[in-house]
């Protein structure tokens, strides 16, 4: 396939630069990118005036329920889901049933991820074995097998000197390990945020101490041993805080965050009547809590922006309150709600854009400069930011047809998702 991607805006991963400019894909490669056209080119064109060409968009934290609960999702409903919000790459969440504990579970999901019709798919594998947080799993073996990184999600790993082995064993091999922070003793039976929204409902809290001390943890346990530690889906002011310092300190600690604590706080979840959907781990916390992510957001405290999409079939979300599942389903209007409230806030998109690609890639080790160097892999994602569009899960690949954005307008689409030699995807003209 020869592609010609003309008049494009182009955000090179850090920033856009400036005027607009073409590029050409050939034989999976990027053959051209300049202020000038092609000289010579035979194949097909595309005009991308007013719309936003930038490196592809990678998700670091996607449930994808593969091998095992099917019936919510599969690597193939969630390819195609990913490549329709915009992204190219995908890291699968061990937490499935079986496992990914092992190098065949790992092997399992690299293949099948490599041959997907939608975006691609990476393993992450488990810290513990059966995510036990007893026995650490052969880490290096899973990573000779596909494993981009290590995490015991769905839970935090359960011991400390389990967290301490896993980062010292994998210190100096540039792979992380993905933390959900969170004190088991401190969730509880918790269902909301401990805040406006527990007081007022008497449902149990879940405080922000919660998930601040285990942050708290896993910096301690950094600085002693070194490593690379990654805190994923943070939703509290303070535990940004406490990367912030971590940082300045020079430890070697990223973090993201989700588009739907970007997005909703406790407030919305009182708003909604207490809708199942709304539920989530961590949960949806206090407004201030929310801006400041998006601070972290401008500050460059968070990295990255990872969907933790996480697909439940109608039957156990549409329950009461106390008895749905916890997690959201986002990934086919992640992205789009993500350009949208940086707009709303006056959040410089180019903000948003690098922790949708540049970042994620870094904290896989996977580069991050020159991503749109000529041979360089094509890999590319195309934003329409005039794109107006109402969120309607019924017409989503994903398996999981519900979401808190339901109904919702979103400002800022991605329309067109294209890796290698293939377009994986390209919105339809209407809206
Ligand atoms: N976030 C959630 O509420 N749920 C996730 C697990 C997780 O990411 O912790 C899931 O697997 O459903
Ligand atoms: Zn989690």
């Amino acid at each position: 396939m020869s592609i010609w991607l003309k008049n494009a805006t182009v955000f090179d991963g850090k920033a856009f630069m400036e005027g607009t400019r073409h590029l050409v894909v050939e034989e999976g490669q990027i053959a051209h990118l300049g202020a000038e056209a092609p000289e010579g080119f035979e194949g097909q064109t595309l005009d991308l005036e007013g719309k936003w060409l930038c490196p592809g968009f990678w998700d670091l934290h996607t449930h994808l329920r593969e091998p095992g609960q099917e019936w919510r999702e599969d690597l193939t409903s969630g390819s195609l889901a990913g490549a329709a919000g915009g992204y190219t790459t995908l890291v699968a969440m061990p937490n499935t049933d079986p496992p990914v504990d092992c190098p065949s579970a790992v092997s399992y999901v690299a293949r099948k991820g490599r041959e997907l019709p939608g975006a691609r798919v990476l393993p992450a594998g488990c810290v513990s074995k059966e995510r036990k947080g007893e026995e650490l799993a052969e880490l290096l073996k899973m990573a000779e097998e596909g494993a981009v990184l290590f995490t015991d999600d769905g839970a935090p790993v359960r011991s400390s000197g389990l967290l301490r082995l896993a980062l010292r064993y994998l210190d100096g091999t540039g792979l992380a390990v993905m933390e959900h922070s969170e004190d088991r003793s401190l969730f509880g039976k918790g269902q909301v945020h401990e805040g406006v929204i527990s007081a007022v409902s008497g449902l149990a809290g879940v405080p922000s101490s919660c998930e601040v001390l285990g942050v708290q943890r896993g910096i301690e346990l950094l600085r002693e041993v070194g490593g690379c530690l990654h805190f994923t889906h943070l939703s509290a002011a303070r535990s940004l805080e406490l990367i912030r310092a971590a940082k300045a300190e020079g430890l070697s600690v990223t973090c993201d965050v989700t588009p739907h604590h970007l997005t909703f706080s406790e407030e919305d979840v009182m708003a909604s009547g207490y809708d199942g959907y709304f539920k989530v781990n961590p949960p949806l916390r206090s407004v201030r809590d929310r801006e400041a992510l998006w601070g972290g957001i401008e500050d460059g405290t968070v990295d990255a922006i990872g969907t933790d999409h996480a697909p439940w079939h109608a039957d156990e979300k549409d329950l009461p309150f106390q008895e749905a599942s916890f997690g959201i389903a986002s990934l086919e209007c992640a992205a789009a709600g993500v350009l949208d409230g940086a707009v709303r806030r006056g959040v410089a998109a180019e903000k948003v854009l690098a922790a949708l690609t540049r970042a994620p890639r870094c904290i896989l080790g996977r580069g991050g400069d020159d991503l749109l160097a000529v041979g360089a892999e094509a890999d590319l994602t195309v934003v329409d930011p005039d794109r107006v569009e109402k969120v309607n899960p019924r017409l989503w690949r994903s398996k999981a047809k519900h979401s808190p954005w339901s109904g919702v307008v979103l400002k800022g689409w991605p329309v067109l998702t294209l890796l290698g030699d293939r377009v994986l995807w390209r919105a339809s003209e209407e809206q």
